[in-house]
């Protein structure tokens, strides 16, 4: 199975795109020309610092998040656009052979490496050259349009890629841009202010940029030592070396770039935040809508309303669960009203594993059992309960964190509904936080 659909969005050069970059570009839809011809389009990432602001060992391209290296993010978010033909990486000859474990573990598609430069300028540079025409014995063609784009900022979206790309066709250059957080000064030498720039008249600029290629290629060919060494801009050199005002495109307050650890800890909330919003209970039930299993369901998506919840049966014949794995579901809580073992657990474990889904973030799966002491003995329960931690510890290694939820079933129902809503907050904490420390616990609830 498929775990990354690539997302079939508008190419560029569509009605729709043309919609989009006319919508970017501020003019009127009708003056944008319907169904223009896609350009071909390629992507370079450079890839090759050495995150000295980030104040650790690993370059923070290669630091993980959920124990996924940073940059198999960025990767993500391009090769699921379909349009983008060839994505170049730019990284030190140093960390080249971990790209390339990156690639085949995260079974990334469309990827070439070239070798980084000692500045960003100057990666980016060799990854424009591997895409020039004039490379002897290169897999890659020259695309129309390239798009620039930091490894370290792994939240970039289709829809600013296209707009940036449609309006690069169309100017020669365009760049996604930010309102300023911070009003930029100017100090003099003896380090007291200068002067102040009006901030509502500046724009931080930010990536993804785009260019026609021909333009971006000739100014990095022609621009000089000092702009290869010092230059920060991709976008100044496109204006001074070939007189091209860059279009700017409004960006998402997402598209930040990874620089100190505290935005590795954004960039995880970001990521858990995402994947938390869709959780499936698999029942091993489907009689008595009254029963309790359908009180937890309902408890659940009242406190989480913001969450799509849906369930799916287990059975041979219903297609529902293996169409939610399909949809990446990343969280399953596993229903046991009827029994106290781990058939359905383990059938649920199976069909995921085969899935093979959670080789890009890992699954929550929470096994659901009521504690009723009348029909079964506490320690008979827990004797065969305990058998969790072993599971847990088998798909620990395929990325899927297993934990046991064990909610008192009382006579009393105010008690009862006390216990299923302590229930409900321990599955969602679980869901939110994706702790691998609880993974093979049972919890109480
Ligand atoms: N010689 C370099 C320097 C930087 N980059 C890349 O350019 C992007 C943006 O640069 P920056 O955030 O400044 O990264 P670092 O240079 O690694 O960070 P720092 O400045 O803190 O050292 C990053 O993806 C980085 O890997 C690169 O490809 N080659
Ligand atoms: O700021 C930028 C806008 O062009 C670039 O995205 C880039 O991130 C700058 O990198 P560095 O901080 O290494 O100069």
């Amino acid at each position: 199975m498929e775990p990354r659909p690539a997302a079939p969005g508008p190419c560029p050069g569509d009605s729709r795109g043309a919609e989009q970059a006319a919508a970017a570009s501020s003019l009127h839809p009708a003056e944008a020309q319907p169904r223009r011809r896609a350009p071909a389009v390629a992507a370079v990432l450079p890839a090759g610092g050495s995150g000295e602001r980030m104040g650790v060992p690993t370059p923070k391209q290669f630091c993980p998040i959920l124990e996924r290296p940073l940059i198999s993010y960025t990767l993500q978010a391009l090769e699921r656009v379909c349009w983008i033909k060839d994505i170049v990486v730019a990284v030190t000859g140093e960390n080249m052979k971990a790209m390339k474990c990156i690639i085949q573990k995260y079974q990334h598609q469309r990827i070439s490496l070239v070798e980084a430069g000692v500045t960003r300028h100057r990666s980016i540079f060799n990854g424009l050259k591997a895409l020039a025409e004039d490379q002897p014995d290169s897999k890659l063609s020259k695309p129309e349009v390239v798009i620039i784009h930091d490894a370290v900022r792994p939240f970039v979206e289709e829809d600013v890629l296209l707009k940036v790309v449609t309006a690069a066709k169309e100017h020669g250059a365009a760049g996604a841009i930010r309102p300023l957080v911070s009003t930029v000064i100017s100090p003099s030498a003896d380090g007291c202010l200068d002067h102040s720039l009006e901030r509502a008249r500046h724009r931080a600029s930010e990536m993804p940029q785009a260019f026609l290629f021909d333009v971006i290629y000739e100014a990095y060919q022609q621009c000089s030592d000092y702009d290869l060494e010092f230059g920060t801009e991709c976008l100044q050199l496109a204006l001074k070396y070939g007189h091209i005002n860059a279009k700017l495109v409004e960006g998402s307050p997402d598209l930040w770039k990874v620089t100190y650890k505290r935005d590795l800890y954004a960039a995880e909330s970001i990521i858990k935040e995402r994947i938390s919003q869709h959780i499936c209970i698999v029942m091993d039930t489907k009689e008595d809508e009254n029963h309790v299993g359908h009180h937890l369901e309902e408890l659940l998506k009242n406190e989480l309303n913001h969450v799509k919840v849906t369930s799916g049966a287990l059975c041979p014949t219903s297609r529902d669960l293996e169409q939610i794995i399909l949809e990446q579901c990343y969280n399953y809580v596993c229903v046991n009203v009827m029994s106290s073992d781990f058939e359905e657990t383990r059938t649920l474990l199976n069909m995921l594993e085969e899935s093979n889904l959670s080789i890009l973030y890992p699954i929550v799966v929470i096994s659901v059992y009521f504690l009723d002491y009348k029909s079964v003995p506490f320690d008979e329960k827990m004797e065969s309960l305990i058998q969790i931690r072993e599971y847990a510890k088998e798909v620990k290694k395929r990325n899927i964190l297993l934990s046991g939820l064990l909610i008192y079933f009382p006579q009393d129902e105010q008690k009862l509904q006390a216990s299923l809503r302590q229930g409900v907050t321990i599955i969602a904490t679980l869901i939110k936080e994706r702790n691998s420390g609880l993974v093979g616990q049972l919890l109480v609830a």
